[in-house]
């Protein structure tokens, strides 16, 4: 196959089953006699476009009379995003109509594919792609138009790679970030950096890694991580030198977190089970709920997210969220403390949650604790932690989070 051909019909074969189908990336296997390095770059311009499809449809509306079927579409979005972030439009454009020319269905249209791609200037300077109006609204609503643009700026950028490290460990070169995170602007393949094999550092967002710096675990406490796969957090805590059980109900979730957990030398029981259902032999010191979410907050890192979900699953989730949160306060020691966290920019995932469960709990408190790094603006009235996607724009934003530390009676 030409050079390149095989990504890039990955990369159209990724976006036919997201965009078709409504399949998530996660979802899909990779294309079969692939090279790694093939598949990973398959994945990432899958990624980077659908980080960009309005803008792209916009600019491609104007070129053509109507839409042609979805493979054909697909191959020229791509074509156009490649160009956009820089390749040489011959390679883009080549490869696009070699590939249309390829197809039995699409063969008849490789004309059409050459003439539109070839109108296209060299360099196109694509708009900002806008949010789905069922995660936009209430985004609207409680932050306004301002800061929903900003979100969808940083949204439209290939985010960075963040890794929490640990002390002395060997690790990349990248930006120490104020709350402890390593961030890596143009990382590669993972398992290629530096200490990878010796597992002293894990891939984590900084946003998501605050939750176990909220939650603040001691040496030798017993923590229960309720929600636990694929186990950053997990890592963190036992890292911490805490005695920690990391509880999830999915097997192959909860397969990652044993391999995390062999590959960084780190220990925590683990239990295979429904949080809703199961029983302590003894209460503990704190409890991390990192709760099933909307993940309306990692659309930079899950762009296919707002392709695929509809919020139709959001008022079972928000459901669900409630009850794991009372039941996880059931297995706490009195005075003990829990984390609740979502990645969700929706505030009934978040900020709502907790306001329910004061009225729920009496004796229920929120607690405010000394985060390094973490900016004033980010404390809500409340006290819990609001991380958008926003805050830290410069340094490529982070995802999206809602943090609160609660304390129950003594
Ligand atoms: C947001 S993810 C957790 C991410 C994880 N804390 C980390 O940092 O890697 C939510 C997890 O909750 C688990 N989950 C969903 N419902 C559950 C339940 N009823 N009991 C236990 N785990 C559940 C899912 O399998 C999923 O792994």
């Amino acid at each position: 196959m030409a050079e390149g051909l095989g990504a890039r019909a990955a990369a159209a074969a990724l976006l036919d089953a997201v965009l078709g189908e409504g399949r998530m990336l996660s979802e899909l296997p990779d294309a079969e006699g692939l090279a790694p390095g093939d598949r990973a770059r398959a994945r990432r311009l899958a990624e980077e476009v659908l980080r960009r499809v309005e803008p792209v449809d916009r600019l491609l509306g104007g070129l053509m009379r109507k839409a042609p079927p979805l493979p054909v579409l697909n191959l020229l979005r791509l074509a156009v995003v490649e160009m956009a972030l820089g390749a040489a439009p011959h390679g883009a454009v080549n490869a696009a109509v070699a590939l249309v020319r390829r197809g039995k269905r699409t063969q008849h249209l490789a004309g059409l594919a050459n003439a539109v791609l070839r109108a296209v200037p060299a360099n196109p300077v694509l708009g900002v792609q806008k949010l789905p109006r069922w995660m936009r609204q209430p985004m609207v609503h409680q932050w306004g138009r301002e800061v929903v643009a900003a979100i969808e700026a940083v949204q439209a950028l290939t985010p960075p790679l963040d890794l929490t490290v640990r002390p002395e460990a060997e690790a990349p070169e990248g930006e120490a970030l104020p709350t402890g995170s390593l961030r890596l602007a143009a990382p590669g393949q993972v398992s290629g950096l530096p200490g990878y094999a010796a597992g002293g550092w894990w891939v984590q967002d900084a946003a998501a890694a605050l939750a176990v710096r909220l939650l603040a675990p001691q040496p030798g406490e017993r923590v229960l991580d309720l929600c636990a796969a694929p186990g950053g957090k997990t890592m963190q805590l036992a890292a911490a030198g805490a005695r920690v059980t990391a509880l999830d109900i999915s097997p192959a979730r909860m397969a990652r977190v044993r391999e995390n957990l062999a590959r960084t030398g780190l220990a925590a029981e683990t239990v295979l089970a429904d949080a809703l259902d199961w029983q302590p032999e003894a209460p503990f010191d704190a409890v991390l709920l990192d709760a099933p979410c909307s993940a309306t907050g990692t659309v930079r890192r899950h762009p296919d997210l707002p392709f695929v979900k509809d919020g139709s699953e959001l008022p079972g989730l928000v459901e669900l969220q409630a009850r794991l949160l009372d039941r996880a306060l059931t297995m706490l020691r009195p005075g003990g403390r829990l984390v609740f966290a979502t990645c969700s920019l929706l505030s009934e995932e978040g900020e709502g949650q907790v306001s329910a469960a004061l009225e729920r709990h009496p004796g229920l408190a929120v607690e405010r604790a000394e985060v390094p790094g973490v900016e004033p603006g980010w404390w809500t009235e409340g006290g819990g932690l609001r991380l958008r996607p926003d805050h830290w724009a410069e340094k490529g934003g982070m995802d999206g989070f809602f943090i609160a530390r609660l304390r129950v009676a003594g």
